[in-house]
């Protein structure tokens, strides 16, 4: 593996039974770059990410085959001892539900407690205000239920921070949010991991968000990747009928003239529509 990457995976195969969901999947993250997964649902993107966290692997339906490297480390011969040493540690995962990441019996400066204990209050204060909860004293007394979708979403972040991972894998944040909280999240996140030099795995269903943030995009289609490349040149030059397809399902477009082909304008509309009301 090359020493500017954290993450790749060569030949990466998944069974679900006798269902094989991943075929052959190769790809890398460099060190600080943000990576987009897209692709219909059912394409694979989750199983990807909960493989690399091995997560996926707890099930004993689960068969894998080629490699998930990790920072020099093959990561397919882990037990599960090992990935419990590096989950929320140097590597963590933010996902689309806030609430279904936290503990409803666990005060918010409990799961801080639990996942970081030699990390100082003030510390978990300040990493709180980062994300822009103005009152941390009183978000790390609460409860998940009593705060707001929106506010518990940048408590996870600040969680999956709190350990200052070298990679998070960021499923779907915030989709089971309002739209505007969505985009004010992602941009928040995309700025924090920027100043830590995160790497990060977007899996993501909104491309005018994918286009926003992230460096380079990976087209999965039925457990295979179909394209992949910097973000600039995918966008602007979509070669496989599947990625022109997924391009033209934007709403945006598709309501303008549904037959007609993507253009980069109505992409940039999506974003600014998504990102001009995030305040
Ligand atoms: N635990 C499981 N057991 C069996 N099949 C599964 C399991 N989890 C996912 N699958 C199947 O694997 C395929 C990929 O699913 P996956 O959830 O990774 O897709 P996705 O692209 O993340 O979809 P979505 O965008 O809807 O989350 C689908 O056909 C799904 O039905």
């Amino acid at each position: 593996m090359a020493e500017n990457q954290i993450l790749s995976l060569t030949g990466f195969s998944l069974h679900y039974g006798p269902f094989q969901a991943l075929h052959d999947i190769s790809f890398s993250i460099g060190k600080g770059e943000i990576v987009a997964l897209v692709g219909e649902s059912g394409s694979g993107k989750s199983t990807i990410g909960r493989a690399i966290n091995g997560i996926a692997q707890l099930s004993r339906k689960v068969r894998v085959s080629g490699e998930i490297n990790f920072d020099g480390r093959d990561m397919t011969m882990f037990s599960d001892k090992d990935f419990r040493n590096i989950r929320g540690r140097r590597m963590a995962m933010v996902f689309q539900d806030p609430t279904s990441a936290l503990n409803p019996t666990f005060t918010i400066g409990k799961h801080f407690a639990m996942l970081t204990p030699n990390v100082p209050r003030e510390a978990v204060s300040g990493l709180l205000r980062e994300v822009l909860i103005e009152d941390p004293t009183r978000v790390i007394s609460s409860y998940p239920f009593q705060l707001s979708g929106g506010l518990n979403q940048r408590v996870t972040i600040a969680l999956a921070l709190s350990g200052e991972p070298d990679l998070l894998i960021a499923d779907e944040p915030g989709t089971a949010l309002d739209v505007t909280v969505q985009a004010r999240t992602l941009d928040l996140m995309q700025k924090l991991v920027r100043d830590r030099g995160t790497s990060v795995l977007l899996i993501s269903h909104n491309l005018g968000v994918v286009r926003q943030i992230a460096d380079k995009v990976l087209v999965l289609r039925k457990g295979r990747i179909v394209e992949g490349g910097p973000v600039k040149s995918v966008f602007s030059n979509p070669r496989h009928p599947y990625t022109q397809a997924l391009f033209a399902a934007i709403p945006s477009i598709s309501r303008k003239d549904p037959a007609s082909e993507t253009s980069l304008g109505d992409l940039e509309d999506e974003a600014c529509y998504l990102h001009g009301d995030a305040g």
